[in-house]
């Protein structure tokens, strides 16, 4: 059988250049290809811009309706980068979905009959590409698209939509896959990625057009996580501010700030997943900009079945304050950039109501949504992005230290791989 090239020796080759120092430094030959300068791929238009852009955001979805509930569930549980269910996956993935539904629809509606995300989600890309197309004339005009992991618009359906837009199909262009979780898990950004790689083969690979990776196929790159991006920081911490605000100043000093991400499994932890320390970085840049003036912890919520997770666990934490007579808490989620069940259902309802017994002192800061900050901070990032002219960070072609995912080395190899291809708008 033939050995596989190791994934670090792939990134080597794809992105060459003179730099002892570091790999990714920029530089000319950054751009070439051996000896050999890689003609540009992306047609310049008649306005000197190398545009139109695609920036798909990319995330997990959530069912719009309650009749969505079941394949949302079923999409879910069918997915071996989250729930690896062994060779029966694809029968028994399902089965769990049918027998969570009711539970879980009953939560969607009491939060008004579906997830936000959706909404969110196709606001904040909109909202971005209308600043891109100011700020980096080069890459314009920029086009948003939604590619969810779980629900509709689904990944496959972003993909043909892009086709049909004009992209790739010959015509080459360029998209930006843009993951909307702040800090990378292999369960989370890592299984998207590893869902945008399967159809861009089925669309776009050897078997769609008889070549390997053609000239005329669309020309990807990732953002694929920014943890400390100094407008994701400054964006939670207006809100914590604001919350802070809601406090009898001779209060104010003694909250606690009790930062909330969805936990992991220790399996997913053991393995090397870069997720939790993300976090953890995200938490510390905003204490600083917050001048670490308050008590904090890191809490973990939303477990689901019986194996051990990553804890403490948020509801624990809340009563095991309330108990010790701490009763002035804000929950601050900190992995997730718009509403959803885990903070409307969860964290309002279960945490904040029942835990908490709805004690006054007890809050919640508000989800980011559409909070311009924010979306200036996305715009920021994705300017930035596609000027470094990168395929994607470093930190990316690393694969967890237990990973035997067949799926991960292919993902991996060809989003490193596309930095052959893709050229810096001012080059
Ligand atoms: C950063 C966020 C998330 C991580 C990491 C994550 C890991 C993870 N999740 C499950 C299992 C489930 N998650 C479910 C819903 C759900 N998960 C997240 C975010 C992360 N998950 C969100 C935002 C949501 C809700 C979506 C919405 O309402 O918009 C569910 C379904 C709900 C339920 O049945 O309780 C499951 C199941 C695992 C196993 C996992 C890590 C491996
Ligand atoms: S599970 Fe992390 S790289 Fe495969
Ligand atoms: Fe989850």
């Amino acid at each position: 059988m033939a050995m596989r090239t190791p994934i670090a020796q792939v990134v080597r080759r794809a992105a060459p250049h003179s730099s002892a120092t570091s790999l990714w430094a920029p530089c000319a030959s950054r751009w070439t290809r051996g000896n050999a300068t890689v003609a540009p791929p992306v047609t310049q238009n008649s306005t000197g811009s190398k545009g139109p852009t695609a920036m798909v955001f990319m995330n997990m979805g959530g069912p719009s309706t309650t009749d969505e509930v079941h394949d949302f569930l079923s999409n879910l549980f069918s997915d071996a980068d989250l729930i690896p269910l062994g060779r029966f996956q694809s029968l028994i993935g399902p089965l769990l979905a049918k027998r969570r539904t009711p539970k879980i629809q009953k939560q969607y509606s009491d939060i008004g009959g579906g997830s936000p995300i959706r909404k969110w989600s196709e606001y904040q890309a909109a909202e971005m590409c209308k600043i891109l197309d100011k700020t980096s004339p080069e890459t314009a005009p920029h086009k948003p698209y939604v590619a969810f992991r779980y629900a509709n618009p689904l990944t496959e359906e972003m993909y043909k939509r892009l086709l049909a837009d004009g992209f790739g199909g010959g015509k080459g262009g360029r998209a930006v896959a843009f993951t909307q979780y702040p800090q990378y898990s292999c369960s989370t950004t890592g299984s998207s990625l590893n869902e945008l790689w399967k159809w861009r083969q089925r669309l776009e690979g050897k078997r769609a057009t008889g070549e390997v990776n053609p000239e005329g196929s669309i020309k990807w790159s990732v953002i694929d996580r920014w943890p400390t991006h100094p407008g994701l920081v400054e964006a939670f911490a207006q809100n914590i501010e604001k919350t802070l605000q809601e406090y009898p100043p001779e209060r104010r000093d003694n909250v606690i700030l009790l930062y909330s991400a969805h936990s992991l499994p220790m399996s997913v932890v053991n393995r090397g997943d870069p997720y939790p320390a993300e976090v953890a970085a995200t938490v510390h840049a905003v204490n600083q900009r917050l001048g670490m003036k308050h008590k904090y912890r890191l809490v973990w919520q939303s477990q689901v079945g019986p194996q051990p997770w990553l804890g403490a666990q948020t509801s624990d934490t809340v009563k095991n304050f309330m108990k010790k007579g701490n009763t002035d808490m804000i929950l601050i989620p900190i992995a997730f950039t718009s509403d959803h069940i885990e903070t409307l259902y969860e964290l309002d309802k279960e945490v904040i109501g029942e835990d908490a017994e709805g004690h006054e002192g007890v809050k919640r800061v508000e989800s980011l949504n559409g909070n311009p900050v924010f979306i200036e901070a996305l715009a920021d990032l994705a300017k930035a992005h596609m000027q470094s002219g990168i395929a994607c960070s470093p930190q990316m072609t690393l694969r967890c230290p237990g990973c035997v995912s067949e799926r991960c080395l292919a993902q991996k190899e060809f989003f490193a791989g596309q930095t052959q291809l893709i050229e810096p708008p001012s080059a």
